[in-house]
Formats: C-alpha cells, sequence, structure tokens
C-alpha cells in the first residue's frame, strides 16, 4: 500500500541522516523489504552512503550486508531472495545508472540479482526522489529496470525532505547567496 511505501521511505530518509555530508555524492538510505513470509513485511537489510568502507551507496552497502550476513559473496546475493517472497528495494533517491567514480552502478547491482535468479531476485523499486543533475545527467534507471523487468515506482511525496539531506555538504549556489544577500539588504529599511 502506499502508506506501507511511505513508511519505508521515510525510513530511508532516516538511514540517510548517518551519512557524512560530502560536496562529491548524496546522501541516500536504503531498505529492502520481503513481501509474503510468515512475518510479512521483513525487514531483509538497511544502508546509508558511506556505511560500508569505502565509497559506498546506500543500496550497494545493503546489499553488501544482506550477502555477509549469510556469509555469501556479495553478487552473489539474489540467490538469498527467492521466488516466492515479494522483494521490495526502497531508496531515497532514485538509484544511481552512471556513478563519476566508475564504480558499478546500483541499478546493474539491483538487476543482477534478477539475472541470478530469474523467479527471484529484487522484484520492485521504490524511491522518492529522482537524482539532480549534480553529478550526472538523464539517469536511464527507471529504463534499464523496466527492461530487466523490475518494477518502479517514484512516490514523490516527500522529495524536498529527501533532497535536503541528501545534498548537506554541497556547496550552496553562490550567485543566488549573493542575491539573497543583496535582496535582504534592499529589504533593510533605511535607518
Ligand atoms: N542512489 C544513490 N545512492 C547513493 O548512496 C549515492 N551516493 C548516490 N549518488 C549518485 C551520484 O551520481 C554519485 O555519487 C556521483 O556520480 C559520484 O560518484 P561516486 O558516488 O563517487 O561513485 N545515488
Ligand atoms: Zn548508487
Amino acid at each position: 500500500s502506499k502508506e506501507s511505501s511511505l513508511r519505508f521511505l521515510k525510513q530511508t530518509i532516516d538511514l540517510a541522516k548517518n551519512s557524512p555530508p560530502k560536496p562529491t555524492n548524496f546522501r541516500v538510505g536504503c531498505v529492502i523489504v520481503a513481501y509474503g513470509g510468515p512475518n510479512s513485511p521483513q525487514i531483509l537489510s538497511t544502508g546509508y552512503t558511506l556505511e560500508l568502507e569505502g565509497n559506498t551507496h546506500a543500496e550497494q552497502c545493503a546489499l553488501r550486508k544482506l550477502a555477509s550476513d549469510h556469509s555469501i559473496p556479495e553478487d552473489d546475493v539474489g540467490s538469498l531472495l527467492s521466488g516466492e517472497l515479494n522483494i521490495v528495494l526502497y531508496t531515497s533517491l532514485e538509484p544511481c545508472g552512471k556513478r563519476l567514480s566508475g564504480n558499478l552502478a546500483c541499478v546493474q547491482r539491483i538487476i543482477n540479482t534478477r539475472k541470478q535468479h530469474p523467479e527471484g531476485g529484487i522484484r520492485k523499486v521504490v524511491f522518492g526522489a529522482k537524482e539532480p543533475g549534480t553529478f550526472v545527467q538523464d539517469s536511464q534507471s527507471c529504463k534499464l529496470l523496466t527492461e530487466a523487468t523490475i518494477e518502479w515506482e517514484y512516490l514523490p511525496d516527500l522529495e524536498q525532505d529527501i533532497l535536503t539531506v541528501a545534498m548537506e555538504g554541497h556547496v550552496k549556489d553562490e550567485k543566488a547567496k549573493d542575491t539573497s544577500e543583496k535582496t535582504k539588504q534592499a529589504a533593510k529599511p533605511a535607518e
């Protein structure tokens, strides 16, 4: 339901707040949920940007933690996501399709879970904000997900909160700051 999705998206925002602000990426949170099991919905794993060592993304951390929790190699995490459960990955920001660092994009990591086990893997991605054009533009992530038979849903209800958290630590637009300073000066009534 939409309520349940918004509840998990709110959790991704809380997770993202643990991420150390940096001007070179976004602060993102991720929750992987299994629907359909005995205690559905069950949170299988969570992650946030830079949670694990290295230049790690939220989705990457959630997948890596899930794999290590079951002592299996990260790129075989799809084997855990069996067919009878409906696995949904919630991420505050749409999964990246390209990374300036050149590291494997999260959309590929998500697609790989389906590739290994066509009846299993992540079946749906829910995100709360499109990726701003700070680093890369024209994300192909949603197209790639659809091509890999993974559903996706963009719920913009929390987009402003998500982007505020995501872009903390980014240099504010100098021009905008200057004009706002000027307007403040101009607005001041003459002494
Ligand atoms: N979905 C998502 N989750 C994250 O945890 C994260 N940090 C980004 N950020 C996307 C952004 O496009 C990349 O952070 C830049 O392209 C820099 O690339 P690196 O992160 O250094 O590989 N996107
Ligand atoms: Zn990513």
